[in-house]
């Protein structure tokens, strides 16, 4: 059976085609090599999202005996008109991957063949998927700051290039906060370290409270955050760096241990290099620390 007259394009984009093409094959070994490839030249979060886009597009390959398999599938109708939505546990039952699933409409109910092709394209696409995933959760736990769960240095590179690539494409523009705790190391030298652990951790949870959904924060390494902003006035970056820096100061540990912290923006110039907007910001943060601390400056 070639599957690839049965899955056809609705996105328009060709990475939809070439997966189409590649379930054609109908190979472990060959879809296993398409995935490494697609691995290295698309994000891993729209590699989930073209696996579950067509899958669920392969309405033709296969349909499913609803009340023979009602046992080990979730599924529900829409509404009686509407084409019946199953969902199929994706891979092993493992932990990981009991969440996973393909979804696919039907309208008819399978017959037994067509049942078994369908586990039989389940069993062809779980272990590359499993892979897929658990090269997404690496990723992940490389650009995650493992004290504070913030992204890490690596996770601010990063978003800090895609977004400056989306500003670059739509003429936009963000910004950029970096925050700095002023004589930390006295909470280290009096209170212990674990206590400046829990300073750290602490901090980051007021950054990240006090931002809004579309903006991120990360922390740098030792006691540095630096936020990335959607936002695109210095009076907006006056605003959200005084709201940063009061409700941080503001803290109780804060007080208690006297200790403040120090804050350097700027906003992101159009077809500026993304260094370039962080370099501005921390000499910013810089000349902060050299008048005096706990203030706010702009680059
Ligand atoms: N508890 C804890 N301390 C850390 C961690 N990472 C770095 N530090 C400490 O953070 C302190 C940073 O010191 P400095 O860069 O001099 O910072 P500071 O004392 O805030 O000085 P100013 O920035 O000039 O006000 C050092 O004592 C580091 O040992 C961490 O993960 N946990």
């Amino acid at each position: 059976m070639d599957y690839s007259n049965s899955i056809y394009d609705s996105t328009g984009q060709d990475n939809f085609v070439s997966i189409a093409q590649a379930s054609s094959m109908y190979s472990v070994h060959l879809l296993n090599s398409f995935l490494q490839q697609l691995l290295t030249t698309i994000d891993l979060d729209s590699l989930c999202s073209v696996y579950f886009r067509q899958l669920s597009m392969a309405l033709p390959l296969a349909k499913i005996d609803l009340t023979s398999v009602q046992d080990k599938l979730s599924f529900g109708k829409e509404n009686t008109s509407s084409p019946v939505i199953v969902t199929l546990p994706f891979g092993t039952a493992t932990a990981s991957t009991q969440d996973l699933f393909a979804v696919y409409s039907f309208i008819e109910e399978l017959d037994r063949q067509e049942r078994q092709t369908l586990a039989h394209m389940h069993n062809i696409f779980s272990q590359p998927l499993q892979h897929a995933l658990a090269f997404k959760n690496m990723k992940l736990l490389m650009t995650k700051d493992a004290l504070t769960g913030l992204g890490n240095r690596a996770g601010f590179d990063e978003a800090c290039k895609r977004l400056a690539g989306r500003c670059n494409r739509h003429n936009d523009q963000f910004a950029l906060l970096v925050i700095d705790l002023d004589n930390f190391k006295s909470v280290n030298d009096n209170f212990g370290h674990q206590e400046g652990d829990r300073v750290l951790q602490e901090v980051a949870l007021h950054i990240q409270q006090a931002l809004r959904h579309s903006d991120e924060a990360f922390r740098f390494g030792g006691d540095e955050f630096c936020c990335l902003l959607d936002c695109e006035t210095s009076a907006d970056l006056l605003a959200i760096a005084n709201r940063l820096h009061q409700r941080v100061n503001q803290c109780d540990f804060m007080q208690k241990m006297k200790i403040s912290c120090s804050i350097g923006g700027a906003i992101f110039h159009p077809e500026e290099h993304p260094d370039t907007v962080f370099k501005r910001a921390d000499e910013a943060l810089y000349r902060v620390k050299l008048s005096g601390k706990n203030a706010y400056l702009a680059a």
